[in-house]
């Protein structure tokens, strides 16, 4: 970790947004490789509400793989359709939503989630180097999940940097992954949400 990155995770909390009185869904935000896939289904599970993950949401929507879409759209045409998915999100109730990374860059997409007061964003955390070895062991285990961002790592890196500041703005917990396996993870956003209630 950089000193820069130190300095802004020790900084991290958890005041961005007012925490809603009532929780109709939970969305999980942060980089790629941060664990919002594994454990939003894992969450679901234990939880007993649904599961959408938006990449996967996108891709069955256009009957397209990620790949094929970036590659036909461009970068703009695949944030448009996540941004479209992230409103039909936005729309569901007992669920627990997996953001794209990426999904916090545009401001209208920000926006949406600032005037939803029944969603729950909680931002998964890890240190830059942290991320980086899972998404690469993933990607060597086999596992297609579509990265373009991840083939040069110095502009993965600025772009960490800056949504790191955005992930932090636009949630109201955040849950330090970075020693904790994807079960540990879930149960800690378990335990979170408890400890909220029982201050409200
Ligand atoms: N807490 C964790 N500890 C170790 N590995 C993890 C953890 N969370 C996720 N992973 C692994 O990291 C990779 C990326 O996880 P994924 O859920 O796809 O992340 P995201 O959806 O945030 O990009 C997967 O191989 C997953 O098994
Ligand atoms: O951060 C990004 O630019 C992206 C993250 C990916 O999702 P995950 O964060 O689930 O890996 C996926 O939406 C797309 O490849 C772009
Ligand atoms: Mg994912």
């Amino acid at each position: 970790m950089t000193q820069k990155e130190q300095v802004q995770r020790t900084s991290s909390t958890d005041v961005a947004f007012k925490y809603p009185r009532k929780m109709s869904r939970l969305m999980l935000t942060g980089f790629m490789g941060a664990g919002k896939s594994t454990v939003g289904a894992l969450l679901a599970g234990q939880i007993h509400w649904a599961f959408l993950d938006v990449d996967k949401h996108i891709e069955q929507s256009a009957g397209a793989t990620a790949a094929n879409l970036f590659a036909a759209l461009g970068v703009p045409g695949f944030r448009s359709l996540e941004s479209d998915a992230l409103f039909h999100a936005l729309g569901q109730s007992d669920t627990v939503v997996a953001l794209g990374g990426a999904a916090i860059d545009l401001p209208r997409n920000q926006q949406l989630l600032a005037l939803s007061p029944d969603t729950l964003i909680v931002f998964l955390d890890a240190p830059f180097d942290t991320l980086i070895e899972r998404c690469q062991q993933q990607a060597q285990r086999g596992d297609s999940t579509y990265r373009p961002l991840l083939k040069n790592l110095e502009v993965a890196h600025a772009r960490f940097m800056t949504r790191r500041s955005l992930y932090t703005a636009h949630c109201h917990l955040t849950i330090d992954v970075a020693k904790k396996n994807p079960n540990e993870v879930a149960i800690a956003i378990q335990h979170r949400l408890r400890d909220k209630k029982g201050r409200d």
